[in-house]
């Protein structure tokens, strides 16, 4: 009779319970930790990963009576260490427990899938035996790094993806402008994380796909990371990259996959068969064995941050990752965040005697590279115009200034497009009725619901309740209810009439379309609508901040934000970064085809033109921007230069949640007094009074939230982790009974 061994073991027990930690269980075989295996949890049996065991060393499983493991899943290889390192981290950074963290590492399907579902989907995958290598003219006059991933993918070692291609069918990669061949010098020349700022359409997307066949070409399993905000947005990289690398060897990992697909994308992955790997923020947790680079595209963008459960900064992640694992991170965008911005500062010489700043005179952690140049910008037709509208002296109020009405023709004339930003979907963003003052607000929600035309309905944006727009005020009976401001939806029904007049250059009416969340709910819709535009079916095109992300629009010669003002008077202290980078962005659509007859330009409608936000895009001096920004927040002592953490509560009153919130701090308080090594932690770390959120309730739950805040990263995490016991205790406490729940948010993007 063989002795049976003790596996630790993560399976996803919530982060706020006694069993955060992973649990025991009996086994007839040691197996390595990463290992993924079935063993039962209370009565049902759940995925595993067998853990390094807690201080190294396996627990005697002797006395104890250990459940045994249900069934290990050995047709698979196990997780490598720097994977189990990185989830150990983000569990550990992120507030969360390392089971819930690695659970929801692994795609959902895997949940409910039993060794022999899954011997079925491996057998599935299962390389097709590789040809023999075909040699083609193409290849032996192929580019430097063409070559180097033909060797890379020709070797016989190379796990079975389309090592049976010839190369010919791929695209070759074009001659590469100065910039971007000094920037991949410098990539190749020193390991570490690298900031790329550069232009919209400086040709960033060419330096990843480069920098990736580099990687690749270090050996047969070399693999390659990409991040993308929002893929969906962004059907043409994707096409890009498979044109380039070939659509066997690259696999998306995001959500708008069938969960079989986003399970076969990480067993291509976790196997190696996958060269590389585009995805969305929850990609930068796949298993890559080979990995060897990791490129994180538009890395201010803030859907890298996870708004639920674990709360983690994908970008963060990557950038732990690579360092951890030694291969080197690429964050790329023409309008970097302010904390990669100030991570990669050159040293200043001038500042290092002064010490005033703690930081001053010495470098940032990244490399700062830059692309200040547009692909083809050497026609000085390709520079790109910022224009501020004065609205004070327009005719009052006009949607669109006269001008750029005027503009919008002349371009339509000749079959140039335009593109309007309306940072909001709907008709109107509240109904109001003129003899009682009703509105529209959500019956769940601290909200008002919109107005949406299209199908008559009042929704709620924060809770999506929605309803039948009623006929007559809901209070008073009074017919004449009305819109009070304007969305996208509006948008285009008043466009449609002030450009009636116009023309196409085959006589045709203008086509005006608009693109939003509301116009791309169904699946297929939105590449559908963005082939459109690619074609030049529409002259004009509407939207919200999905039509100013990463397009390569080849025909759009004119942006214009209809709105923005709102954002600059926003409490957010990020408002501004948001609002610069957004135009920035919008304006970036423009003029990406050097062919215009007239210099591409950006308006910007506003009541405010003298704002210094809006003299700097008139600039398009980013730098300028982000320094004067970073300046303000120094001076304020605002992130990058502390560091912030919210201790959220919900509950079913508002004074239940702020309740809670005053006793935990009371409790960690109370301990201070008790456990001497508190007391340093409570004075490096400030903690703010307990606030409602800004939106304070939504779908009847009352929010509120508690600012810590510290110049010291550590401290700020060593007061989290001794408070979490405390947390539970207090939540524990029946005093308490009417909250819902509590949680960390790390580095948070809204405060
Ligand atoms: N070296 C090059 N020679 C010719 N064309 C190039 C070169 N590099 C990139 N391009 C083309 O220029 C266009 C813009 O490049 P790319 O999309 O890579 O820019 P980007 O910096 O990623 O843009 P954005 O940030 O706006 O998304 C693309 O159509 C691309 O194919
Ligand atoms: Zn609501």
């Amino acid at each position: 009779m063989t002795h049976p061994v003790c596996l630790t073991v993560a399976v996803a027990t919530p982060t706020h319970s006694a069993l955060s930690t992973p649990l025991s269980y009996a086994s007839a075989q040691d197996w390595p930790p990463g290992q993924l295996l079935r063993v039962p949890l209370g009565a049902r049996d759940v995925l595993g990963v067998v853990w390094d065991h807690p201080g190294g060393a396996a627990p005697d499983p002797g006395e104890r009576s250990l459940r045994a493991v249900v069934e290990v899943w050995d047709a698979l290889p196990p997780l490598d260490a720097h994977w189990r390192a990185l989830v150990a981290f983000a569990a550990r950074y992120y507030q969360r427990s390392v089971g819930e963290m690695a659970l929801a590492a692994l795609p959902p399907a895997m949940r409910t899938l039993n060794q022999e579902q899954l011997a079925r989907r491996l057998a599935k995958l299962a390389p097709k035996a590789p040809a023999p290598r075909r040699r083609t003219a193409k290849a032996s006059q192929a580019t430097a790094s063409e070559t180097a991933l033909a060797t890379a993918e020709g070797s016989p070692a190379a796990p079975g993806h389309g090592a049976d291609q010839p190369l010919a069918a791929r695209e070759v990669p074009p001659a590469l402008t100065l910039q971007q061949r000094e920037v991949l010098q410098a990539l190749s020349t020193q390991p570490g994380t690298f900031l790329l700022h550069g232009n919209t359409g400086s040709g960033k997307t060419e330096v990843y796909m480069q920098a990736a066949a580099q990687a690749l070409a270090q050996n047969a399993h070399a693999q390659v990371l990409v991040l993308v905000p929002e893929i969906n947005l962004t059907p043409q990289l994707q096409a890009r990259f498979e044109r380039r690398f070939g659509a066997d060897a690259v696999v998306a990992m995001h959500s708008a996959l069938t969960p079989a697909k986003r399970l076969s994308a990480w067993l291509r992955a976790h196997l190696g068969q996958a060269r590389i790997v585009l995805g969305t923020r929850m990609a930068v947790f796949a298993s890559l064995p080979g990995l060897a680079l990791i490129v994180v595209d538009e890395e201010h963008d803030p859907s890298y941050k996870q708004q639920e459960g674990a709360r983690y900064s994908a970008r963060d992640l990557a950038v732990w990752r690579g360092h951890h694992a030694g291969v080197r991170v690429l964050l790329g965008s023409a309008t970097p965040s302010l904390e990669s911005w100030w991570a990669s500062r050159p040293a200043s010489p001038a500042a290092v005697d002064d010490g005033t700043s703690p930081a001053a005179g010495r470098a940032g952690r990244y490399t700062r590279l830059h692309m200040p140049d547009r692909i083809g910008s050497d026609t000085a037709s390709a520079a790109l115009l910022v224009r501020r509208v004065d609205m004070n002296h327009q005719p009052r109020g006009a949607v669109l200034a006269p001008p750029l009405l005027d503009a919008i023709g002349t371009r339509a004339a000749r079959g140039e497009q335009s593109l309007l930003l309306l940072n909001r979907r709907g008709y109107s963003p509240v109904l109001s009725c003129s003899e009682c003052g009703w509105k529209s607000t959500c019956p769940h929600c601290s909200a008002y619901r919109v107005f949406h035309k299209g199908d008559r309905s009042l929704r709620c944006h924060h809770c999506g309740l929605a309803s039948p727009v009623p006929h007559a005020c809901p209070d008073c009976g009074n017919p004449d209810i009305q819109g009070l401001g304007r969305g996208t939806e509006q948008l285009q029904e008043q466009v449609q009439a002030l450009l009636s007049d116009m023309r196409r250059p085959d006589g045709s009416a203008l086509r005006i379309a608009r693109l939003d969340a509301d116009t791309t709910r169904l699946k297929g819709t939105l590449t559908a609508q963005l082939d459109q535009v690619h074609a030049g079916e529409v002259d004009v095109l509407i939207g919200t901040q999905m039509i100013a992300k990463g397009h390569d629009f080849r025909r759009v010669s004119l942006v214009a934000a209809v709105q923005p003002d709102a954002a600059l008077f926003a409490s957010d202290f990020r408002a501004p970064e948001r609002l610069f980078a957004l135009l920035m962005q919008a304006a970036g659509r423009a003029g990406r085809d050097a062919g215009f007859a007239q210099q591409p330009e950006m308006w910007v409608q506003t009541h405010q033109p003298a704002h210094p936000l809006y003299a700097a895009l008139k600039t398009l001096d980013y730098a300028a921007f982000a320094d004067g920004q970073l300046t303000e927040r120094e001076q304020a002592g605002l992130p990058p230069f502390v560091h912030q953490a919210l201790l959220r509560a919900d509950a079913r009153t508002q004074e239940a949640a702020q309740g809670f919130l005053l006793a935990a701090v009371e409790a960690l308080r109370d301990a201070a007094m008790q456990q001497p090594q508190l007391a340093p932690l409570l004075d490096a770390v400030y903690l703010y009074p307990a606030v409602p959120l800004t939106v304070q309730r939504v779908a009847q739950v009352e929010r509120a939230q508690l600012l810590l805040e510290s110049t010291s990263r550590q401290a700020l995490q060593r007061l989290m982790h001794a408070w979490q016991p405390l947390l539970h205790r207090t939540r524990a406490d029946k005093a308490h009974k009417a909250l819902i729940r509590w949680l960390f948010d790390v580095d948070p993007l809204g405060i």
